[in-house]
């Protein structure tokens, strides 16, 4: 692990892999930019395609000796559109389309089908569907239940590629939590070693507690559910549902039609706040820098997102679209990662660490709370934690120690389990004992990139000391 550049930052990236975001090249490129997560997203692709990638994933981590984690995102009961003729159907504004739902079709010619069979059931005469996050409103005109066509008028202009996500606001969806997709992908993942599973649509914590006996069933104990809060019943829910997951995502493109939109800065801010007391990482994502699909530069507006979600205490925020299939994926992580970088030169690491203290419950905190502390009034840019199985590092990732978190873990099975978490660059050590020898402790940070004379703390669960390096 070498912790030399620029974009080693404490707030995480994960950008999703897709057409573009895929070859060795940009891959390597786009780690070293401050990537620390990659998401796969199975609501597009098949296991040759998305196995490929984890085959790139693995491989060029090895090579930089970065803890790259990697996340398997869920379909979920979800809405996607079939396949598009040629991947374009060009709508216009008060143009009337047909919507098949019984038999699947090629879209073209204003007609496209969806994935869900009962959208003639669910749907009212004069009800907004809306396409690709809400890029695209349609109104219902018409409904013919019997061949499963519902008809209806575009609200504007606006080009439907193949498998963009379809919500019906308010619409009580007949779907199971997990499909037969989902789970064949995850025992897939779990044996491909993925670390997140990001599940999508979650709507209670009986969908949380049936996705963690289906993971361990099937070997997967160690893999740790992100549940992404995209449905009107996850904010019903909120409470429960953090309290049975691993890591939470604030996914805005689906939450932002399935609740009315001016309120998803709200439950941003109201997120985030709780992920940080109950300790349990936080994701922001979606839209973040939309315009870097085709630009290569960001809107101020942008700018200001991802600065203020920073500067909130998320953990990570997310690259979606910018990475996976837009013009721009390296210039989008780079500008991701600056904008990151700032945020935490005026992060408020004291107000953070005093609210953090309120909730402490591990055996870990006593000492993760004394060394944060330390941190906070020192000026040691790294803390090197000495750890079995991480909980120490969880505990200072918790705190908002103002330092990058240096985990030195026994348990290799850990090691790819911080991606998004703030702060921390994880590396398989077996030798904890070695944190008591200065001489091998200053070998194993010179080692990692640590240059000469910086200052670190040293920690291990019932200690801490200082040493330059
Ligand atoms: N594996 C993939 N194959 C093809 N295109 C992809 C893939 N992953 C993402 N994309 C493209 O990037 C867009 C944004 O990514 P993402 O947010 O993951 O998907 P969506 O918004 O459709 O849920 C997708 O709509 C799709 O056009
Ligand atoms: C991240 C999201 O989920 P997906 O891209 O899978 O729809 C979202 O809806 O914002
Ligand atoms: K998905
Ligand atoms: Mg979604």
């Amino acid at each position: 692990m070498k912790l030399d550049n620029t974009f080693i930052k404490k707030t995480k990236i994960i950008a999703t892999a897709g057409p573009t975001f895929e070859t060795e090249e940009l891959m390597e490129k786009m780690f070293k930019h401050g990537v620390n997560v990659v998401r796969l997203n199975i609501s597009h692709g098949d296991i040759e395609e998305h196995g490929k990638r984890i085959k790139v994933i693995k491989k060029v981590r090895e090579k930089l000796d970065l803890p790259i984690s990697i996340l398997l995102d869920t379909k979920g009961p979800e809405i996607r559109i079939h396949q598009i003729e040629g991947n374009k159907l060009k709508v216009k504004r008060n143009d009337i389309l047909e919507i098949y739902c019984k038999k699947e079709i090629l879209g073209k010619d204003n007609k496209f089908s969806v994935t869900y069979k009962d959208l003639a059931n669910t749907v009212k005469i004069g009800q907004l569907i809306m396409v690709d996050d809400g890029k695209l409103s349609l109104i219902v005109k018409a409904i013919n239940k019997e061949n499963g066509i519902v008809t209806v008028k575009s609200e504007n202009n606006h080009f439907i590629g193949t498998k963009k996500a379809v919500n019906i606001p308010g619409a009580d969806l007949t779907l199971p939590f997990l499909n037969e997709h989902d789970k064949e992908f995850i025992k897939w993942g779990i044996k491909e070693g993925i670390d997140y599973v990001a599940a999508s649509f979650v709507r209670s914590q009986k969908d949380l507690i049936n996705l963690r006996q289906f993971l361990n069933k099937n070997k997967g104990q160690d893999v740790l559910i992100m549940s992404k809060i995209e449905a009107l019943k996850a904010i019903e829910n909120l409470n429960e549902i953090i309290n049975h997951s691993d890591s939470i995502m604030l996914a805005r493109g689906d939450l932002g039609v399935e609740i009315p939109y001016y309120e998803v800065p709200f439950y941003e801010k109201l997120i985030i706040e709780k992920c940080r007391a109950w300790g349990k990482p936080i994701v922001i994502a979606t839209q973040m820098l939309d315009s870097m699909m085709e630009n290569p530069r960001p809107t101020r507006a942008e700018v200001t997102d991802i600065y203020y979600a920073a500067i909130s205490g998320t953990d990570s925020t997310m690259l979606s679209g910018e990475s996976a299939s837009g013009d721009f994926p390296l210039e989008s992580v780079e500008t991701m990662a600056r904008i990151n970088l700032e945020a935490e030169k005026n992060y408020n690491y004291l107000d953070s660490y005093e609210k953090a203290y309120a909730y402490v419950d591990s055996s870990n905190a006593e000492t993760a709370y004394l060394v944060a502390k330390k941190a906070l009034t020192n000026d040691a840019k790294y803390i090197a934690v000495f750890s079995e199985k991480g909980r120490m590092i969880n505990a200072l990732s918790r705190f908002r120690a103002n330092a990058i978190i240096l985990g030195f873990i026994k348990d290799k099975s850990k090691v790819t389990k911080f991606g998004a978490n703030y702060g921390v660059y994880a590396k398989y050590y077996p030798n904890l004992e070695d944190y008591s020898s200065d001489e091998k402790v200053r070998k194993l940070l010179i080692e990692c990139g640590i240059k000469k004379n910086t200052k670190v703390l040293l920690a291990t669960k019932q200690e801490f000391r200082k040493i330059t390096v």
